[in-house]
């Protein structure tokens, strides 16, 4: 974190921590926007291309599989936008080029919504990319790089990417970050892949805003959705989310799927956030910063701020992407 970052003023927002996506967007019409949302065929994703063609933008859901996307498209046909389904696989990097290759025109915003998390053993990509890496930074680093030219025609065009609190449980460790020397740990995995999360969205300010590209990072909060899949039944225990008996606890602090996204589309398309880049925020706020790892995972970390650091991992990015 440089000093620039340490003294410049929050950004403030009058939403709160269970504003919807929908409500995010009351009023702000959308109609042209072309927004790419990655993932968006499940979970947070969903919620976020659903608010986004209801305000009027072209949806493009970019899925492994687009029949998974099919009944979204349909639902969404009657709105004031529309959604397509495009095939991308984050892991894949001859998809993310397909993909790219496919693209015409500029792009008003991508959120970068795609994740994994806690893959329990770790697994190497074509590429030798451990899994969580490779997904949710280096496959969008290749896509969001690709589509530089198109962000730059849109004239004003952001980024979102969503990260996650658990970006404070560890640094990048650029000395091994595809963990070939130290034992595979998945949630340091994923917390290091959140870390080069919120690191691209610095670079992103650093390196295009003449080019009137913005990028901010997000946390959505705890959602349960399909990310839990890799957790076995003795974690989500732990978590307290799963009673002794199997059954699931509502708690609380967990957000619907169309809370949790509204960060998201916040920093996607609304008036409100205009022009603000490197940021990352949670519960549409930007976050304050924090030292240590944290409880409730709240707040994002100097390190993740780091300036050096981010640009650091644009050049490890830029040399593991082929171009
Ligand atoms: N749910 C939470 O509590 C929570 C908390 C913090 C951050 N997040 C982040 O929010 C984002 C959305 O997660 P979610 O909770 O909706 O989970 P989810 O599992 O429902 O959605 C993730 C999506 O990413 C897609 N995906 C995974 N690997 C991919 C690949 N190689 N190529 C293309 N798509 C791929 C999945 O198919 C899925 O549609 C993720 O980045 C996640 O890390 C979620």
């Amino acid at each position: 974190m440089d000093e620039t970052t340490s003294t410049r003023p929050r950004v403030v927002t009058p939403f709160g921590p269970r504003t919807t996506a929908a409500e995010i967007l009351d009023g702000v019409d959308l109609t042209g926007r072309r927004i790419i949302v990655t993932g968006g065929a499940s979970g947070i994703g969903t919620e976020t291309v659903r608010a986004l063609a209801h305000a009027g933008a072209e949806v493009t859901v970019a899925v492994r599989r687009p029949d998974a996307a099919a009944d979204l498209v349909e639902e969404l046909a009657g709105t004031a936008g529309s959604a397509r389904a495009a095939q991308l696989d984050l892991a894949d990097l001859s998809s993310v080029a397909a993909f790219l290759a496919g693209w015409q025109g500029p792009v008003d915003a991508v959120v970068a919504n795609a994740g994994i998390m806690a893959v329990a053993n770790r697994q190497l990509n074509a590429q030798g990319w451990e899994s969580q890496l490779a997904t949710n930074h280096l496959g969008h680093f290749a896509l969001v790089t690709g589509l530089r030219d198109n962000l730059s025609a849109s004239g004003s065009a952001r980024v979102v990417l969503v990260s996650s609190g658990a970006h404070l449980r560890a640094p990048f460790d650029f000395a091994d970050p595809h963990f070939a020397q130290r034992p595979y740990d998945r949630w340091s995995a994923y917390g290091q892949s959140k870390t080069a999360t919120v690191l691209f969205a610095t670079g992103i300010a650093n390196r295009w805003a003449d080019e009137g590209i913005t990028g901010n990072a997000v946390n959505p909060g705890y959602i349960l959705t399909n990310l839990q899949r890799h957790l076995d039944d003795e974690t989500m225990r732990a978590f307290g989310v799963l009673d002794e008996a199997g059954n699931r606890v509502p708690l609380d602090y967990y957000k619907t799927p169309a809370q949790g996204a509204s960060t998201s589309v916040l920093l996607a398309a609304s008036p409100l956030v205009e022009g603000v880049t490197g940021r990352y925020f949670e519960d549409n706020q930007e976050a304050e910063v924090v030292s240590g790892p944290q409880e409730a995972e709240a707040g994002v970390a100097p390190h993740a701020l780091d300036s050096a650091a981010a640009e650091r991992l644009w050049t490890y990015s830029e040399q593991a992407v082929p171009r």
